[in-house]
């Protein structure tokens, strides 16, 4: 959501906090931790372990019930999976390959369609339920037969315990409007969706955005996951096709959530790892795409991949300039895990945010991103552009653009205001640190 310069207020910390959201959050906070930790006493295993070796292992009284007596299905966590884009296919095939060998899930795995009608006129989800592919977002992969495919978003959270957001940014907020009180008391949320919204009251993480919305805890998987790469003129549904990556988790307080999360989307393929910083993970994703916009400029404009390291390296001092100041307890060691310098140099290297920067740049800016969009990822959605024009709302609000060279010009290139050489010109100009006080420390 956009909202002009007048309606700004002051930003804050903890920017999407609003009293009514606040009362259902401590209820639903304390309905939580008391559920949680009799779910988590009763299912909860070591984390990080082989769930083919957990199988049927005899019970210590820490780790309890879970195993004991794994067909008690009223136990079991249900997994919904909200998305179902060219990555949320992916997280649900291995959320389902995992939901098959851990007793403490439901072998059923639902996933939110937003329906659309194929070219043979067939609804998607029909489609997918029939075929076992989202032919339009993931063609040529299986998903698991215990993924099912749901167009009814209420239908598919109703029951669901553990829900996983993965659908483009922009939609979101829709999207939370139309659950809210429709989700369980003792739902857990993780995102793996990269951007943010930018309110009146300043900026808001996804996760904020679904906790406060729906009172429920939420932690963010990011991390280097292009779940469609090109190699050499072959597309490689990467991750999909399962060769090896890793990815970050951001939680809160709570390590135990965040272990039964690591244990849903671990596979001997895909290393999760936990780190206790929600807001520097989120934050790593979604800035990276700003600099994977300014990567694929210096690529459309062929300046060679010395020129698009300098980008890089001025881009992730800039992601961690950008989230220092906004959350002074995002951790510099966030920015070295998956989903800090891993996901920006994959990204860079091969996304689709790049991809299109460089077609952008090619035509002189002379097509727009909305156009170059649709022409070349059809349906599926850019976030970087977006990205750009929040983070540009935040600096100009809070006097920081001179700050941000790299992120300020991004926007300005990507709305026409500069050409895409700009980006070489204006990012290597040093920020004037002395318009912050604390901006030194976080440079
Ligand atoms: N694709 C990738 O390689 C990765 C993507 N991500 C992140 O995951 C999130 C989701 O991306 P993808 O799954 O790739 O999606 P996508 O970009 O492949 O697909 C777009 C999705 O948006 C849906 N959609 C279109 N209009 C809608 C509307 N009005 N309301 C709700 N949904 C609508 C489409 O049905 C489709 O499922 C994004 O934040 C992205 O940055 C994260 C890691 C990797
Ligand atoms: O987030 C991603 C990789 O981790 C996907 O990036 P793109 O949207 O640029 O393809």
């Amino acid at each position: 959501m956009h909202l002009p310069s007048s309606l700004y207020l002051l930003f804050s910390s903890s920017p999407c906090s609003s009293h009514s959201h606040f009362c259902t959050r401590t209820i639903n906070r304390f309905k939580f931790s008391f559920l949680s930790s009799i779910s988590l006493a009763l299912f909860m295993a070591p984390a990080f372990e082989d769930p083919n070796v957990l199988e049927g292992q005899t019970q210590s009284s820490s780790s309890p019930q879970r195993y004991s007596n794994p067909d008690d299905v009223s136990r079991k966590s249900k997994v919904t999976v909200v998305g179902s884009g060219n990555w949320g296919s992916v997280a649900a095939k291995l959320i389902a390959s995992n939901t098959l060998k851990l007793s403490s899930f439901h072998d059923e795995v639902r996933m939110w369609v937003f329906e659309e009608t194929l070219p043979s006129g067939e609804k998607l989800t029909d489609v997918i339920n029939r075929t076992n592919e989202n032919v339009k977002y993931l063609p040529g992969i299986k998903l698991g037969k215990n993924v099912v495919a749901d167009p009814d978003l209420e239908n598919a959270v109703k029951d669901a315990n553990m829900l996983v957001f993965v659908t483009p940014h922009q939609f979101m907020e829709g999207i939370c409007k139309r659950l809210v009180g429709k989700v369980n008391g003792d739902v857990e949320a993780i995102s793996l969706i990269k951007g943010m919204e930018v309110k009146r009251e300043g900026p808001c993480m996804i996760s904020t955005l679904i906790s406060e919305q729906l009172g429920v805890n939420c932690c963010v998987l990011m991390g280097a996951n292009i779940a469609n790469e090109w190699l050499k003129w072959r597309l490689l549904v990467q991750i999909a096709v399962e060769k090896f990556s890793e990815a970050t988790v951001g939680y809160r307080e709570n390590i135990e959530i965040a272990e039964q999360w690591v244990k849903l989307f671990s596979t001997p393929y895909f290393i999760v790892t936990a780190v206790q910083d929600v807001e520097g993970v989120e934050l790593c994703g979604t800035l990276k795409n700003v600099v994977a916009i300014a990567a694929g400029f210096v690529d459309g404009l062929e300046m060679g991949n010395n020129t698009k390291a300098a980008i890089m390296r001025i881009g992730l001092r800039e992601m961690k300039a950008f989230s220092k100041l906004l959350f002074s307890s995002v951790k510099d060691s966030t920015f070295f895990e998956s989903c800090g310098v891993a996901d920006l140099i994959t990204t860079c290297l091969g996304g689709r945010n790049r991809k299109v920067a460089e077609a952008f740049a090619k035509n002189g800016g002379k097509r727009s991103f909305d156009d170059l969009e649709a022409e070349m990822l059809q349906g599926q959605k850019l976030q970087g552009v977006s990205t750009a024009r929040e983070v540009y709302e935040v600096l100009s609000h809070r006097g920081w653009l001179e700050l941000f060279p790299l992120f300020t010009t991004v926007h300005e290139i990507c709305v026409g205001h500069l050409p895409p050489s700009a980006i070489v010109e204006h990012s290597e100009r040093k920020p004037r640190l002395s318009i912050v006080e604390s901006s030194i420390q976080y440079y």
